[in-house]
């Protein structure tokens, strides 16, 4: 408890300094993709949960989906460049995300898009972000990972084994080179947990 108290006090929330650490890779997927994990990436992770909980105007979406209009299964906020955020670590992120990706990519992240999982019946289905650029070129997207350990999967577009990655409060994962058109990613719903889960979703200008 004492201990738990002290540890809060001391912890500042903020990205990490360094890039490596425990766990940290690229992974080279087929078709030109890739992506790095920087697990525990993220001090203070449960604190920004906490104050982003009740600090982002959550909306609920709906969408038509064949011949009925149906709810998005997670609240969303998206931030364009220049947008106030809920904050101020979270632009740190973004700011330590470009310094460490710039030579990579070419260009530094803008926008922040947010989902709140409220609980395992919450997802994502399979999809590249393939609004705008990245439909056509190579891109880096970052998420960020806050509250309940959910499975992100990817998989081949064309068609191939999945991968599986679990992440947990902290953690960071980029998907870079062709990962938006040839692969798709998802957060399947599941029953193993029924705590939240916030993801920051990190892209360049013109991303989405
Ligand atoms: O919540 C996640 O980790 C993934 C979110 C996602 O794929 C998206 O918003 O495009
Ligand atoms: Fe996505």
């Amino acid at each position: 408890m004492v201990q738990g108290t002290l540890f809060d006090l001391q912890t500042r929330v903020g990205p990490s300094p360094a890039w490596d650490g425990p766990g940290v890779r690229r992974v080279p997927l087929r078709d030109g993709a890739w992506i790095d994990l920087r697990p525990g990436w993220l001090s203070g992770a449960e604190e920004l949960f906490n104050a982003l909980l009740p600090a982002v105007p959550w909306r609920a979406e709906r969408r038509v989906m064949y011949d009925a209009v149906v709810d998005v299964p997670r609240l969303t906020r998206f931030y364009g460049g220049g947008e106030d955020l809920p904050h101020r670590a979270i632009a740190e992120c973004r700011d330590a995300l470009s310094a460490h990706c710039r030579a990579e990519l070419g260009e530094e992240f803008v926008s922040v898009g947010m989902c709140l999982y409220r609980d395992g019946r919450d997802s994502v289905a399979w999809h590249g972000d393939r609004v705008g650029r990245s439909r056509t070129e190579d891109t880096m997207v970052a998420i960020l990972s806050l509250g309940a350990t959910r499975p992100l999967m990817l998989r081949p577009r064309g068609g191939g084994r999945s991968l599986s990655l679990p992440l947990g409060a902290g953690d960071l994962v980029v998907m870079g080179g062709s990962c938006q058109r040839t692969w798709e990613h998802c957060i399947p719903k599941t029953r193993r947990t029924m705590e939240p889960r916030i993801s920051v979703q990190f892209r360049p200008e013109g991303v989405r």
